[in-house]
């Protein structure tokens, strides 16, 4: 990351709410910018920061070949290795929030499985237009963190290929480039232009400390004991 330093700016993130972040856009006057569609939902609830590097994919055109099963083995490596690479996985960056634009299919390129190596590089979360992710037991079950549209069954076979990293993508209605902050929890997710990313924290934290101590005379009025989220 050239223009900004992505530590400090995920440090300057990490507690806030994607509502603070909200309001910090409308504060900046970004009110029409950011929200991610709110069909595109997460797998389970939680709660994820981070820098996002971008992917897009196309529609596979096809043709499909009529093989045997054993010939379909063959083909099915020559897809991964030559139709749908994924080469963004190989200069991953502690911290990368992965937004790829699917282009609305119904493909699981993300599983159980290749989502744990990406863990292991340093993804911190997946945003997807579509699908795009499945074995979704285990997934939760690995709190791999992943909003999409939906879920899938089929793997990428004459499906979906990749097409190109690091360019602007279109999510949910929004425009995602790479470097922007993503900030995402149970109310969805929210993205902030990198150029805006410290004027927006700014009143993203002015927000929650407000919204702290408003919540926590209203633990003590009820006897509560007091949590992290008013803390
Ligand atoms: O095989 C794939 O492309 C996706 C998948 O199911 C996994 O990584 O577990
Ligand atoms: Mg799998």
């Amino acid at each position: 990351m050239s223009k900004f330093n992505r530590e400090e700016i995920l440090d300057l993130y990490k507690d806030l709410r994607v509502t603070d972040v909200r309001d910090g856009m409308d504060w900046v006057g970004l009110h029409g910018y950011g929200t991610v569609d709110h069909h595109i939902r997460p797998l389970f609830r939680t709660k994820v920061v981070g820098i996002a590097r971008t992917a897009r994919y196309l529609p596979f055109e096809g043709p499909v070949p009529n093989v045997t099963g054993d010939e379909y083995t063959k083909w099915v490596k020559w897809y991964y290795s030559e139709v749908c690479t994924d080469e963004w996985a190989n200069d991953i960056e502690e911290g990368d929030f992965i937004v790829m634009d699917v282009a609305g299919t119904d493909v699981g390129i993300l599983g159980s499985n290749n989502t744990l190596d990406h863990l292991h590089k340093g993804v911190v979360g997946y945003l997807t237009n579509g699908g795009g992710i499945r074995d979704t037991d285990e997934v939760i079950m690995q709190r791999i963190p992943v909003w999409s549209r939906f879920v899938s069954q089929g793997m990428d076979q004459t499906r979906i290929r990749y097409y190109e990293k690091d360019v602007p993508v279109a999510i949910g209605g929004v425009a995602v480039y790479p470097n922007d902050v993503i900030v995402a929890d149970g109310d969805g997710v929210v993205v902030v232009p990198s150029k805006y990313a410290k004027e927006v924290a700014k009143y993203a934290h002015q927000e929650l400390t407000g919204d702290k101590a408003g919540r926590k005379k209203l633990y003590e009025k009820l006897g509560w004991e007091l949590d992290d989220t008013v803390q």
